[in-house]
């Protein structure tokens, strides 16, 4: 649905070019909600403008839903952009218009008749969950309920993408976990594309199915959410992924008897819900003494990794390490 080809961005100022982009190729499906992550500077914010025309690239080109948004003409963009809402750190709402207003703005620049328009923003009043706070300005309302407004304006021409820049940034860790489960709701419900740029590792745990790391204006990894939080392989992603994890692999649970018979297992794809280990023990004639063990929630289900020992006939060990595999557990020596 969304191809970035290529695309690069270059800013020439008094002090010489900045590359803020640098040779970025995605691929982002329909009904997907694709996370961007990456540190102060990385470039999160200008590939997104780029998605909606806000920014041009200097090379390379964007195409959502086959229209290549980096080389269509000014009305074709302005009609493009309808169809691409979006959702800022600072909310960007008008401060002398109320909830309702604020929600009418973008179709009454769309030239949406009087009466079909409020019908739309009391609707999306009632998705968003403002009902009630038609008629309050945005100083009257919290930080999470601005933020309501801020979608429910992103959403008021029915567009097929949701670009979110930062937008939970200037939340408290609650309020922004009503905001993505908001997100996830609006998703599902009316299959919007959602791509959102974030510094937070938990914020790409709790919602996205895949995610991009960035760093010096260029991808460095890309995959799957529960992949790159079981496998990172750059240096940043380990960095982000310690954000949730932590630095260990969970808790220490015993030392072991520091003999070599000690394995990694790694859950994936909801494998982290499954009784495997009582169904080795008991089918296998070894015993096994866990040392470590966490398990993660992400928006595509748990995932967890254990520090085992497995103690008994050499044969009866490798039996049961071939019964984890075949059930999808990584198993690897510690
Ligand atoms: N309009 C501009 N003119 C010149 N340089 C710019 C401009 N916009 C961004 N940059 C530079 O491009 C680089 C990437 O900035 P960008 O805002 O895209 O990063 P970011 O990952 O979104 O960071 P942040 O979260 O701090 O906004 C930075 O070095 C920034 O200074």
């Amino acid at each position: 649905m969304i191809q970035i080809n290529n695309v690069s961005k270059t800013y020439k100022g008094k002090k010489g070019t900045v590359t803020a982009v640098q040779n970025v190729s995605l691929n982002i499906e329909a009904g997907e909600i694709f996370g961007m992550i990456g540190y102060s500077g990385a470039g999160k914010s200008t590939l997104l403008r780029m998605l909606n025309g806000l920014e041009s690239p200097t090379s390379g080109e964007v195409i959502i839903n086959g229209q290549s948004i980096s080389k269509c003409s000014s009305s074709q963009l302005r009609k493009a952009r309808q169809k691409i809402g979006m959702i800022f750190q600072h909310f960007n709402l008008l401060w002398s218009r109320t909830v309702l207003e604020n929600i009418l703005f973008p179709l009454e620049i769309a030239k949406v008749s009087k009466k079909e328009s409020i019908n739309r923003a009391k609707e999306l009043i009632k998705l968003v969950g403002l009902e009630g706070r038609e008629n309050a300005y945005p100083s009257e309302l919290s930080g999470g309920q601005k933020q309501r407004v801020g979608i429910a304006r992103a959403l008021a021409n029915n567009p097929d993408v949701l670009l979110c820049d930062e937008a939970t940034s200037a939340l408290d860790p609650e309020t922004t976990d009503s905001i993505l489960s908001l997100l996830t709701n609006i998703n599902k419900q009316l299959g919007i594309t959602i791509i959102l740029i974030t510094h937070e590792m938990h914020v790409i745990q709790k919602i996205c199915q895949r995610v991009a790391v960035m760093e010096n204006g260029n991808v460095v990894e890309e995959g799957h959410v529960v992949d790159v939080f079981t496998r990172p392989k750059q240096a940043i992603t380990k960095k982000f992924v310690t954000q949730i994890k932590g630095n260990d692999e969970g808790e220490v649970i015993s030392q072991g008897d520091g003999k070599d018979n000690t394995y990694k297992l790694t859950f994936k794809n909801g494998q982290a819900d499954q009784p495997h280990i009582s169904e080795v023990v008991k089918h296998f004639d070894i015993e096994i003494n866990i040392l470590q063990g966490k398990i993660v929630q992400t928006a595509e289900g748990s995932y967890g990794t254990m520090k085992i020992q497995l103690v008994g006939d050499i044969n009866n060990i490798k039996e049961a390490i071939t019964y984890l595999e075949s059930k999808q557990v990584e198993v690897e020596v510690a």
